[in-house]
């Protein structure tokens, strides 16, 4: 008899696993690594859902479903890693997926083992994933993380994030607010859009305002709860705006800085377009050409150019410049959950240092009497309070105006910390 073919996997599993293996194995970025993958085939857009919401759910509990997997399996990092991503995948699914049935997540696994030179992985992977759903309920009770761990252990396993962090979390904000900051990337950000430019954006304004969900409305952006779909992505000039960076803006009371304004990270233009809702006069750069082209593509009136912002000058002198800061993002790990397995605590400190470079070039453009608005998308005080005390500390003129960070319990999962330097 000769042995069956393995059946090829289905759409949403090939897309899942070519876009995580492309971004935790080559260092893409997961939401990169998913547009590659989508725009390779045609994909019905039920399976790109399904593709999209295996990968980042994956991600946000990589850590909970590898400890998960560590109890069934000898040695995991004997297994090749295309296959330990492929069994995690499908745990996760028996785990966290209730519309998908166990039986088809592990089916398709095993089919999966058999297509790879070593078939016998296929036995280990039926034994394995079926262990996974015998669990259960158990698979989702604290108690059985805490078997055998310390209290930071548990933390890790449970809250799926690399030690380091939970214990940085802890040592800086204290065990409840790290908590709160835990559980909050564990799960998806609030879904945020904003209207400005839109030519019905007083119709649109009226029924979005109108729908009972809407957890917050600043301007023209508006907070819908976490989780919240679009069915297609909206086009320019609608636009995806995170509320929380939203509310940092504007803890910062932008209308009151010295204008013009240099938004010298600028990237694709989400803190310009805020700036420019407000009628503010700005000049955008940032190092990067292919984000200022998008930024030009949805707010084409803006002066733009490219710059780096440790070294060089605007074309115009300005009154404040609008530094958002290129940092850890461990304030964003709900809307970029590969974050957490790819920082390391060496990153840390090369961030403050590139940061440190970009706050005294700007400090050195600004006229008299103008003022550094800083903003990081991060929850690690060496990148937010403590540079900007160093800051202070080594330009005698310069005095804080304000501070703003998202409280811990904000119901948006994304925390931000903004401020405003008045430079005298
Ligand atoms: C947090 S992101 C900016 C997001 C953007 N302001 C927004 O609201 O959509 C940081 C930006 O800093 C840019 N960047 C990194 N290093 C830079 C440098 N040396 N000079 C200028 N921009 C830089 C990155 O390309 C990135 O776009």
């Amino acid at each position: 008899m000769s042995p069956r073919t393995p059946k090829p996997l289905p759409p949403a599993r090939r897309i899942a696993l070519e876009a995580l293996s492309r971004c935790l194995l080559s260092g893409l970025d997961i939401q990169a690594a998913l547009d590659t993958a989508l725009t390779v085939r045609p994909t019905d857009p039920r399976d790109s859902g399904l593709a999209t919401e295996t990968a980042y759910g994956y991600l946000r509990h990589k850590g909970r479903v590898e400890h998960l997997l560590a109890r069934f399996l000898k040695d995991p990092s004997k297994l090749p890693p295309k296959m330990r991503l492929a069994m995690g995948v499908a745990a996760y699914e028996i785990v966290f997926l209730d519309k998908v049935p166990a039986y088809a997540s592990v089916d398709w696994a095993v089919e999966f083992a058999k297509t790879k030179p070593d078939a016998r992985l296929s036995g280990l992977f039926n034994a394995v994933l079926r262990r996974v759903a015998e669990l259960g309920e158990t698979a989702h009770d604290p108690d059985f993380y805490r078997k055998d761990a310390s209290g930071p252990e548990f933390l890790t396993r449970w809250y799926s994030c690399p030690q380091w962090l939970t214990d940085l979390w802890r040592r800086n904000y204290g065990e409840e607010d790290a908590r709160a900051y835990l559980e909050a990337q564990l799960n998806p950000p609030a879904l945020g859009i904003n209207l400005f430019g839109h030519p019905e954006a007083d119709e649109l304004f009226a029924e979005l305002a109108a729908l009972p969900e809407v957890l917050d409305i600043e301007g023209m952006s508006f907070a819908l709860p976490p989780g919240t779909a679009l069915e297609d992505e909206p086009d320019p000039p609608l636009a995806r705006q995170s509320f929380a960076a939203r509310q940092v803006i504007e803890g910062l009371n932008p209308s009151g800085w010295p204008g013009p304004v240099w938004d010298a990270c600028a990237g694709r233009g989400g803190k310009t377009r805020i700036l420019r809702e407000k009628n503010i006069e700005v000049l955008a750069s940032d190092i990067h050409r292919g984000r200022l082209a998008a930024l030009k593509r949805q707010l084409p009136e803006v002066e733009t150019f490219a710059a780096d912002a440790v070294a060089d000058t605007p074309p115009r002198q300005p009154g404040t410049v609008l530094l958002d800061l290129p940092c850890s993002g461990l304030g964003v790990l709900s809307r970029r959950p590969d974050t957490k397995w790819k920082r390391s605590p060496r990153d840390l400190d090369d961030l403050v240092r590139l940061q440190t470079a970009i706050l005294d070039n700007a400090a050195a453009q600004v006229r008299p009497g103008g003022a550094l608005a800083i903003v990081t998308c991060t929850l690690n005080p060496d990148e937010n309070q403590g540079l900007v005390r160093a800051f202070l500390a080594s330009h005698p003129g310069a005095s804080l105006h304000t501070e703003w960070t998202t409280p811990p319990d904000s119901p948006l999962n994304e925390f931000f910390y903004g401020a405003l330097v008045d430079l005298g």
